[in-house]
Parts: C-alpha cells; structure tokens; sequence
C-alpha cells in the first residue's frame, strides 16, 4: 500500500523574499491539509547537508555502541538534587528501560539536551542555585555562568567526549534545525492565516527546544509480550518535532484515523533525504483544534540497531499558548516542566 503521509517542500520558505509568492502558498495550502489529517508527513527540500544528517547518525550510533560504560555513567541524567546538585532530572543520557511513556518503560537509550538557560534569563531563577557544586563533566561555557544545583529543567546539557568532535557537529545541527525550524512554523502561520505567521515567528524566537539522540536495541519478544515497546504510543507536546531516522523500516508508526473515525496504526516508512515531520500538542492548540497532534509509537522489531535524532522546536520558554476547550491559556514553560515532573 502507497504511504498516505504526503510530501511538503519546503524550500520556498528556506528563500529570504520580501513578500509571499504562489510556491509559498502552494506549500502553505499543502502543509494545511497534511496537519489537518494526517498530521504527520515528510519535510523535503530542507537544504540540510547530507554530509551533516550522515555524521549526526553516525556519531549516535557510535556513542550507543561503543562508548565505554564509564563515559555513559559520566553523562547520566540525575534527578534534581543528585550529583552535587548538577541532575536537573532532564538533560542526559538514559540507560534502556529509563524512559517511561505513559507509565511504561521504553525499549530504548537515549540522550538529551535542551536549549541552554542563559544567565540572566528571566526563568533562570525559579530555584536555580548560586551553590558551590561544579560538575565535573560540564567542559564548555553553557556551565561556566550557571552554577549547580540546578533546578528542573535549568541545568547545563551533557556531551559526549567520545565519540571525538560529537559536540561541534550537534551544535551546528541544533543551529540548522533553529533556521529550519522557523521557516517550518512560518509556512504554518501562513497556512492558518489570521496573523498567525507573525504569532509563530514570535513565539519561537527564543525556542525552549529538545533533542534527543535514540538508539533502539532491537525489541526481544518477551518484551513485546509484556506489552512493551521500543517507545510508547504518544502525541509530543510542543510545535513541530522533525526527526531524522536512519532509514529502518518498520519502526514508526502513526495512529492514522480513517473517514469513519476508525483508527489503525500504520508505518511511517523513511523517505531518503526527507525528514518526518509532526505537530505537537501546542500547535494543535494554536490551530484551534483544526490541526492534529498524531499519535505515534516505535515497534522496532528487526534485528539490526536502530537510530534517531529528533529535534523538537518548542515555543518560547515564557510563549503564551492557547488553552484547549476554553481552558485559560498556558505558559509554555510552565507547560513543559509539568510534563517532565509527570514523565511525560
Ligand atoms: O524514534 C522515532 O522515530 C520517534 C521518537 C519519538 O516519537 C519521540 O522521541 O518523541
Ligand atoms: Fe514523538
């Protein structure tokens, strides 16, 4: 059966053009219909180097399967409190079985990394310590400023030191994914129309982004038998995650609802050269419910390792959302440290 998850391309929102031109609303009509149902589809003509999605890969790929224990340890995430104060129960790497979707542990590591709190930033204190307690492992200047403990969510991000130059490669790849990012949202505000494209643009600016680096053993049976999976059946809860996958077949899959309202879960194929793109929970929000934020899972059944790296581009830390059924309208951030204390 052909893949019902359509192609969006994106380049004419990747152009600086001072006004919209018939490709801009082409994609913008496109990426309408795509959020309203599916919800999920591919992202192409991103002008991402491909020397650089290949080397984000590889690097996770050698890190899960490689780095030594004591380089993984280094770099675990800590609860808030733990570590001399320097867990802020968010940022790090997690053994497989460490992260919980909806009250199941997930066949899988990872690790992750937010967007650095800069000193100074109006959320920096909500708890942010001035303590003595220095983590080891912090070697660049994101740690410097900010002193442990840390409270949830405001610590410092962990790199890998093996495999060598993992930082400088994720870090031109969080810059690209900023830039792509925006024009994504963009091209969203003009598809709903209503001034919408200014709301995004400036609700992103200073995006309280995510990324995580995932590497999925293959899941043995007698998980699956237990009802586990690689990751549990979800909706992510921000603007637009766009994931790059290292073209295993028949590991994702979203939760597509048919005319009647049935629903049956169907592989999201990986389409070389194309990212998968989804809505989160906030801009199903901003769209007023026309837009879905599709649920999706990972079963990765097959005997190889998979990998992926999605990025997640969050509204602003201090964004003000939408609320949901004529609930009053959230802080973003306030949001997201709800999600984290509840493990998503
Ligand atoms: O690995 C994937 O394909 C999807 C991961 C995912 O859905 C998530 O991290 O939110
Ligand atoms: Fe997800």
């Amino acid at each position: 059966m052909p893949t019902p998850f359509p192609r969006i391309d994106i380049s004419p929102y990747l152009t600086p053009s001072p006004a919209l031109t018939p490709q801009h609303h082409l994609t913008a009509r496109a990426l309408s219909t795509a959020c309203a149902h599916p919800g999920i589809f591919y992202l192409t003509h991103h002008n991402l180097p491909s020397s650089l999605t290949t080397r984000v890969l590889t690097l996770a790929r050698t890190f899960f399967l490689s780095a030594p224990a004591a380089e993984k340890a280094r770099i675990r995430r800590l609860d808030v409190g733990q570590g001399h104060g320097r867990g802020d129960g968010a940022r790090g790497y997690q053994v497989v079985g460490d992260n919980v979707t909806e009250g199941r542990r997930d066949w899988h590591e990872a690790i992750d990394w937010y967007r650095p709190v800069r000193k100074g930033e109006p959320f920096e204190c909500a708890g942010a310590g001035e303590g003595e307690g220095k983590w080891e492992g912090e070697d660049g200047v994101e740690g410097r400023d900010r002193k442990a403990p840390y409270a949830l969510l405001k610590g410092v991000n962990a790199w890998p030191r093996y495999p060598e130059g993992f930082r400088a490669v994720y870090e031109e790849y969080v810059a690209r994914m900023l830039e792509l990012g925006t024009a994504v949202v963009r091209a969203m505000g003009v598809a709903l129309g209503g001034g919408m494209e200014g709301v995004f643009v400036g609700s992103t600016g200073e995006s309280a982004w995510v990324m995580r680096a995932i590497g999925y053993p293959a899941l043995p049976e007698e998980e699956e038998e237990e009802g586990r999976v690689s990751c549990g059946a979800h909706s992510d809860y921000g603007c637009v995650t766009l994931l790059l996958d290292d073209g295993t077949k028949g590991a994702l899959q979203a939760w597509v609802e048919g005319e009647e309202g049935e629903g049956r879960w169907v592989d999201v194929e990986p389409v070389e050269g194309a990212l998968v793109v989804n809505i989160g929970d906030m801009m199903a929000r901003w769209s007023g419910g026309l837009w879905k934020a599709t649920r999706h899972r990972v079963v990765h059944r097959g005997s190889g390792y998979r990998v992926s790296v999605p990025f997640f581009f969050e509204p602003d830390w201090d964004a003000r959302v939408p609320g949901r059924d004529g609930e009053g309208e959230v802080i973003y951030g306030e949001y997201l440290e709800e999600k984290v204390k509840g493990n998503f």
